[in-house]
């Protein structure tokens, strides 16, 4: 991993933050003591068990809140900042559209919104909407689209100000299989022509090796960093690499950070969604 000093210009530095929710039944220890760095343009999935923090930490990241203590930095700004100065791309697991607006409508808002885009903001929308493959369903509502075409709209919305950075939540959690890995290809391949960082939060081990430069591994609660591996499958990755050894021991390596079981109990049983 890259040290502190040679990390100046890196999209996200957590450091040393601790979430404390305070609850009507006591407080929550969140997070505590989590330290990372995401380079620009370097893909960073977050994986661990269920309520260890993934969406906490993704939610500082955003400045959807604050952390009880340590600091994040968004581009050497302040979270605050990043969101004011619009740093990054958001995109959660439900879609998030408006239903009375059209698919370009939709993907028009955050220029709207921070008047943005100017002349050419048609070109741009329809430039997004090609990226995504949805020209031809700019005019649609999102009723008339599947999941996996809202997800793709969502996508190119959170893309549309041209981010340096997209933070994305279990953005594929609720597509069936095929359409999961196709917005996954999709997404290796958005990334790569845009230049993006992300952090991206899942539950599955495949789907973090297949995107991910680096497989962030938590620690149950108070979530932790307890491991982090190191993938960089780079050009490799098209859709033969999940038939191959590269892939499945990249799987393994990351499935024994989250289990500490020893590869080849590790290999069994792999969640290969
Ligand atoms: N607003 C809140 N108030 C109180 N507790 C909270 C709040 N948000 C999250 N928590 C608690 O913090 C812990 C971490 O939650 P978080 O949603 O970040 O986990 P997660 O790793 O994303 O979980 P999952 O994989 O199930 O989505 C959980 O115990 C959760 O109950």
């Amino acid at each position: 991993m890259t040290s502190e000093t040679e990390s100046a210009g890196a999209a996200v530095r957590v450091s040393q933050v601790d979430k404390v929710f305070s609850t009507k039944r006591g407080r929550v220890e969140a997070l505590h003591q989590v330290d990372l760095v995401v380079e620009a343009g370097e893909f960073v999935s977050l994986i661990g068990p269920s309520g260890c923090g993934k969406s906490t930490l993704l939610r500082l990241v955003a400045d959807l809140d604050t952390p009880t203590g340590g600091t994040i930095e968004v581009f050497g700004k302040s979270a605050r900042q990043a969101r004011v100065d619009q740093d990054y791309g958001i995109a959660f697991q439900s879609a998030g559209l408006l239903p009375w607006r059209t698919v370009e409508a939709n993907v028009e808002l955050p220029l709207q919104l921070h008047k943005a885009g100017g002349k050419d903001r048609a070109g741009r929308v329809a430039e997004l909407l090609e990226m995504v493959g949805l020209t031809d369903f700019a005019g649609h509502y999102p009723d008339q689209l599947s999941g996996g075409m809202q997800q793709r709209v969502a996508i190119a919305r959170s893309l549309a100000e041209n981010p340096r950075l997209l933070l994305m939540d279990e953005p594929f959690g609720a597509l069936d299989e095929m359409t999961r890995e196709r917005m996954q290809a999709e997404l290796v391949r958005i990334t790569h022509e845009t230049g993006a960082a992300v952090v991206f939060v899942t539950h599955s081990i495949p789907e973090a090796v297949f995107l991910s430069d680096r497989v962030v591994v938590m620690s149950p609660r108070p979530g932790r960093i307890t491991g982090v591996v190191d993938v960089r499958l780079g050009d490799q990755r098209g859709e033969g690499l999940r038939e191959d050894k590269t892939f499945f021991d990249a799987v393994t390596a990351v499935r024994e950070e989250l289990h500490g079981e020893p590869a080849a109990q590790g290999a069994r049983g792999v969640d290969i969604r």
